[in-house]
């Protein structure tokens, strides 16, 4: 047999390894170590700060904005929202200098004091700063800290005039931060409705299209409080396909709010009847038209997508690249339900694994991959591309990256992420499919929060291998029971003292998650493929 994953086979095992884990082998422990390296690349390319200087500029009397050019004057006001947005504020400022008046951001609670902690001292403001920072909207739901956060935006926003300039910074997580609940809607009803269709595993883009619909300032609305100055809004996406309408749920992109697909939204998730009359009310009054769209068309809105998970991918291939994997990106969009990614995840492991078999591919395996393409957002090509990386990829290590972000239907009282959770039932997957791989040790899966948050939890995600539920197993653990209460960070936690979670803390950005499946070669980081294949 052409053992292509040959991780098992000649492999060093580890003598003092903790908890009594004898069968983990150097080789898997560096294929962990590389694993978090390729995150950790992947962060680091959509940090903030590396971002703003690539889209803000000051060339003379210019400010250069993606690209457009302004004449500033000492008038350009900021606003901002979102979990990467401190540090974008922090860079904007330092860009800026005396053109900015005045400026408040929206930012989770307690970032200031997580990223002063871990030493991140440059994505924070200075005592001087003309930037007020204003946290709230903890555990990721809209609170009275956000409603204010968001009175104080507003009020900038509105005393605006025609000479000023509004540079509005925005990323994933801004639509907690930016509660503004059209009346009658109270703050409770609106974080009760986002709970309840969260847990029910609705996507982002059924959330957000009701977030527009119910709020004041999201849809463009907070474009129409600046009118008529001038609002470029600079934008990291942490939605699949990068749409700025959908990010933090586009406050500063008109766009009308579509009530019979609200009501279609409420209806599958079972929430129409239980709706409170506030939310029943301003359905009905929607009117589906206006939205700002002559504000718009005036060209005094301008939305850009500075960063995006793509980025994050393109510099995880090269750190996958430079420890010797050969990098193949499946996919910026990765979507579905949990249970289905991982089942597509351990179905590539066993085709990688048979492609470098001398029995070669099962019959079905191929149809079986390809028919899950729907269900977990990969389109055929990205597919079939990735399965021709596989099959010619002979005995060489391979980095498998993707992007994206599934959903998870909370049916226990656990504490976990979609991350941990998706690692967990990877680790199920591989475990399932261990005897049939000729080297099982030859293969590590990485699932993580670019945020540097899984869920309410102090995780950014976790690490899986073959070898999980065995190991979990003698420790009393059983992973099923586990997974059946929404509990993969309790799960990870007590595993082997928790050395499978990846702890970043918050990173200051949030470009979705990163998957990787790493693959050894026959020589594990040998290099041999650092200048070969496609990204
Ligand atoms: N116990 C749990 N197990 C698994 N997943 C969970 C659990 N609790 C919450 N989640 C999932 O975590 C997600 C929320 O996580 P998080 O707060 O990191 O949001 P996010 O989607 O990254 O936020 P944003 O996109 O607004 O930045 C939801 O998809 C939710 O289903
Ligand atoms: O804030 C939000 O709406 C989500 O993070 C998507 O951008």
């Amino acid at each position: 047999m052409a053992s292509g994953l040959c991780g098992a086979a000649g492999s060093v095992l580890l003598s003092s390894a903790p908890w009594g884990l004898g069968r983990r082998s150097r080789r898997m422990m560096t294929l962990w170590t590389q694993g978090r390296e390729v995150f950790g690349a992947a962060v680091s390319a959509v940090l903030p700060e590396n971002m703003m200087h690539g889209s803000l500029a000051l060339r003379g009397e210019r400010l250069l904005v993606d690209g457009r050019s302004f004449a500033p004057t000492g008038n350009v006001h900021l606003v901002g929202f979102g979990k990467a947005v401190l540090g974008m504020a922090a860079a904007a400022e330092r860009i800026l200098g005396d053109h900015l008046v005045r400026g408040v951001v929206s930012v989770p609670h307690g970032i200031q004091e997580a990223l002063r902690q871990a030493g991140k001292g440059e994505m924070l403001l200075g005592p001087d700063s003309r930037i007020t920072v204003l946290e709230g909207a903890r555990h990721n739901l809209p609170d009275r800290d956000a409603m204010e956060a968001a009175s104080a935006i507003r009020e900038l926003a509105s005393g605006l005039t025609e000479q000023d300039l509004l540079l509005v910074l925005i990323s994933g997580g801004g639509s907690a931060l930016l509660p503004a609940p059209t009346p009658p809607i109270t703050l409770e009803e609106k974080q009760s409705l986002t709970r309840q269709l969260a847990a029910r595993g609705a996507t982002i883009q059924e959330l957000n299209t009701l977030r527009k619909a119910l709020s004041q300032l999201k849809g463009g609305g907070l474009a129409r409080c600046a009118h008529p100055a001038q609002v470029v809004s600079l934008i990291l996406s942490d939605v699949i396909a990068d749409p700025p309408e959908l990010i933090a749920s586009g406050p500063t992109v008109p766009s009308p709010a579509d009530p019979g697909e609200c009501w279609a939204i409420l209806e599958r998730y079972g929430l129409r009847s239980s709706l409170p009359q506030s939310v029943r009310d301003v359905l009905s009054g929607l009117g589906g038209a206006d939205m700002g769209q002559g504000q718009a068309g005036s060209g005094l809105v301008h939305n850009a997508v500075i960063g995006s998970n793509a980025l994050a991918l393109e510099a995880a291939s090269a750190r996958a690249r430079e420890l010797g994997f050969l990098p193949v990106v499946l996919s910026h969009a990765v979507c579905g339900e949990v249970q289905a990614v991982s089942r597509l995840y351990g179905l590539l492991v066993r085709f990688a694994s048979q492609a470098q078999s001398e029995e070669g591919l099962e019959g079905s395996l191929r149809e079986a991959i390809l028919g899950m393409g729907l269900e977990v957002g990969v389109p055929d090509r990205d597919l079939l591309h990735t399965l021709k990386v596989l099959e010619e990829c002979r005995g060489g290590a391979l980095c498998l990256l993707s992007g994206g972000e599934p959903t998870v239907q909370l049916r226990g009282k656990g504490k976990g992420g979609r991350n941990q959770e998706l690692a967990l039932r990877v680790a199920v997957e591989l475990a399932q499919g261990v005897s049939s791989l000729p080297a099982p040790l030859g293969v590590a899966f990485l699932s993580g929060g670019t945020d540097g948050q899984d869920g309410p939890t102090d995780a950014a995600g976790a690490i899986a291998d073959p070898l999980l539920v065995s190991e979990a197993r003698e420790q009393g653990l059983d992973p099923a029971e586990f997974l059946d209460n929404n509990d993969s960070y309790t799960f990870f936690t007590r595993l082997s003292g928790g050395d499978r979670l990846i702890r970043t803390g918050l990173t200051g950005t949030n470009v979705m998650d990163v998957h990787l499946v790493l693959i050894q070669g026959e020589e594990a980081g040998s290099g041999a493929h650092a200048a070969a294949g496609r990204s």
